[in-house]
């Protein structure tokens, strides 16, 4: 069993440059074993040269990159890049047996089981040219678990899968990560990503603006359990308890408090209800990865 939090990659200051354009730049990140880490990110933040970078699929132009994998037998990464590389004259059975044969050490019936875990047995059978871009993501996934790698390095693995392939997407990465593999994946869904990742790295012009550890604030919407006529009265009486006391909030329209996880939830219910303010139920809204995309218009 993989030692919990080990660094497996890290990155100081790594940076690529194309021409007189630098993708990304300054980047310090590490995957630590039995941790994910998601990245966000605008269209052309630098999110796929960087991954690309971490697998040493391109050099850096700055900076330097530590494996700390390829210890025991396992292959260091598992990989999904929007490249996928697959042979389309194939079967994916064929594309993936080929992957076990070049990784070596991979059995028949860990192909069998990678389709399995992806709901792939059955369409495996059939030429890869003839696939959906929901079932190539998915045969990538299946190619990226072969092995059991120590890093599973994942470009946007949503893109393309129907809502049953973004759950079982969302339980192979929490498996894995339970077992002890380090994920690094970037997505443009923000509540995907709050949901997978235990810490969330926002870039931007190729540079880390803002992460989000595990134990960063949360929003929490607040619903009151009052008639429809009262119901915007008693969410401006609570937002007026909740600025005397210094809570952040919004009123959206439902009121929204943004509480420290150190600032127990109890404290906030014991003041509305001091202030006889007759709370419905409270909803985790997750990390505020939305606030520096808000406003952001790239259109
Ligand atoms: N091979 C390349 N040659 C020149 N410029 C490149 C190359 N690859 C990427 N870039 C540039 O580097 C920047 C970062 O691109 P990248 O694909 O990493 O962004 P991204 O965050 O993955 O974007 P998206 O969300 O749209 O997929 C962009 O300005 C892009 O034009």
């Amino acid at each position: 069993m993989e030692t919990p939090n080990r660094a497996l990659l890290e990155t100081e200051k790594l940076g690529k440059r194309f021409g007189n354009h630098w993708a990304v730049r300054d980047i310090d990140l590490a995957v630590r074993s039995g941790r994910t880490v998601g990245i966000v990110g605008p269209n052309g933040a630098g999110k796929t040269t960087l991954l690309a970078a971490l697998l040493g699929l391109i050099e850096p132009s700055a900076g330097k990159l530590h494996h700390h994998t390829g210890e025991g037998t396992r292959p260091s990464f598992g990989a999904v890049l929007d490249q996928d590389g697959l042979i389309n004259s194939v079967s994916g059975r064929r594309n993936l047996d080929q992957w076990a044969g070049m990784l070596g050490g991979v059995t028949s019936n860990e192909v069998d089981e990678c389709l399995d875990a992806v709901g792939m047995r059955q369409a495996a059978r059939k030429r890869v040219g003839t696939y959906s871009l929901g079932m190539r993501r998915r045969l990538c996934l299946a190619r990226a678990l072969l092995g059991d790698p120590e890093v599973l390095v994942l470009d946007e693995p949503g893109n393309g899968l129907d809502p049953a392939g973004i759950i079982r997407l969302k339980e192979l990465i929490g498996e894995r990560a339970r077992a002890g593999t380090g994920v690094i994946f970037s997505s443009h869904s923000i509540a995907d990503v709050d949901e997978m990742s235990d810490e969330i790295v926002y870039i931007s012009g190729g540079e880390v603006v803002t992460r989000w550890p595990e134990d960063s604030p949360r929003w929490w919407r607040l619903r009151f359990a009052a008639e429809d006529e009262d119901a915007e009265a008693t969410r401006h009486a609570a937002a007026t308890v909740l600025k005397e006391h210094d809570w952040t909030h919004r009123i959206d329209p439902y009121i929204g408090v943004l509480a420290e996880q150190s600032a127990p939830l109890h404290e906030l219910l014991a003041l509305l209800s001091r202030a006889e303010l007759p709370l419905g139920n409270v909803e985790d809204l997750g990390r505020d990865i939305e606030q520096p995309f808000r406003g952001l218009d790239s259109w």
